[in-house]
């Protein structure tokens, strides 16, 4: 990995398609951005068409020609998931990367439409679905990757799974927690599970140190906003820097299955991609498991892939 690898190393990206969930702000838009500077076919998967048409129209100026295409998808809703991928089939024989980057951080306790808890639902069960549904057109496609996108915080997240959704004691930070850790862990169980089945996919982990987004300044809760928007807000980098670690993963030819991606300097707060750690309970086989069973359950997406040992 070159010591200081920029949006500038990306290779060329012509006839290679790209999913890339909550494509209208931060981390996404930079990402379509990126992608669409070197000829990649990005399809934006998004909540809101508005902020789309917004998107489309920015990355478009910067980039004429850009090859770019709208879809809507609700993450809090499992079936709008099934609803996108069914629309995608019918355009697209093959995608060659996901990139599973949509999030939302600290709202009220707020439940799905499924009933579940939504930082779980969105960042973790939605991706886990639209992954599974969309397995085998990847293992079609050329060079394919899936990017989970997690955060430093999964070191300090864990599985509430006596009480996923925070009926008896909902914090909304230690929610958003859970929902990076589940990231990172079924980041690690997918790699497990597409080599064990000696799938053409691999599956990679990025975040994106401390990026100055939505994320923290949409957040409700006082303590967060204060926190990250206002007194961390001098440490934070350009989302087009946040959004490298991601790039790394998506494009890079020497990123590898299991690996996870941050930024190099202070503390994986800011810098170029480099490889970090994921934390062991992370990759506890017990844990991927039980995740993954309850997520099938959950979502009722089985992925087309013998179990791993
Ligand atoms: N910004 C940071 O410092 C930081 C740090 C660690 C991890 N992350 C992660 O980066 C990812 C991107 O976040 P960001 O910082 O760009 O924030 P952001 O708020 O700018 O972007 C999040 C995107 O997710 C979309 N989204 C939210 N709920 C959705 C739903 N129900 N359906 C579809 N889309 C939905 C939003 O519309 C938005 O486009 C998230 O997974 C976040 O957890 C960000």
């Amino acid at each position: 990995m070159p010591k200081h690898w920029t949006a500038e190393h990306i290779p060329d990206q012509t006839e290679r398609t790209f999913v890339v969930t909550g494509a209208t702000s931060g981390l996404g838009l930079a990402t379509t951005r990126a992608l669409a500077r070197r000829g990649g076919h990005v399809v934006l998967a998004v909540r809101d068409k508005h902020k789309a048409r917004r998107a489309v129209e920015q990355v478009t100026a910067e980039q004429p020609g850009a090859h770019l295409e709208v879809r809507r998808l609700d993450l809090a809703d499992l079936d709008s998931v099934r609803a996108f991928v069914d629309g995608f089939r019918s355009d697209h024989a093959r995608l060659d990367v996901l990139i599973n980057n949509a999030g939302v951080m600290a709202p009220p306790r707020t439940l799905s439409a499924q009933g579940h808890e939504l930082q779980f639902a969105v960042n973790h069960l939605a991706h886990f679905a639209l992954t599974g549904l969309l397995l085998d057109l990847l293992a079609d496609g050329d060079d394919p990757r899936v990017v989970t996108i997690s955060s430093t915080n999964h070191r300090q997240g864990r599985l509430f799974f006596d009480d996923l959704s925070g009926e008896r004691a909902y914090a909304p930070m230690r929610f958003y927690n859970q929902s990076k850790f589940a990231n990172a862990v079924f980041g690690w169980e997918l790699h497990r599970r597409l080599t064990a089945a000696g799938s053409p996919v691999r599956s990679m982990l990025a975040h994106p140190g401390y990026a100055a987004t939505d994320l923290q300044t949409s957040a409700p809760v006082g303590m967060v906003k204060m926190l990250y928007g206002r007194i961390l807000a001098p440490l934070a980098q350009s989302p087009d820097r946040g959004a490298l670690p991601q790039l790394y993963a998506a494009t890079a030819p020497d990123a590898d299955g299991g690996q996870f991606f941050g930024p190099d300097g202070m503390g994986e707060l800011r810098g170029a991609p480099k490889r970090v750690r994921l934390a062991s309970a992370a990759t506890d086989a017990g844990t991927g498991r039980r995740l993954w069973e309850l997520s099938e359950r959950l979502t009722a997406v089985r992925f087309a892939l013998p179990a791993a040992g």
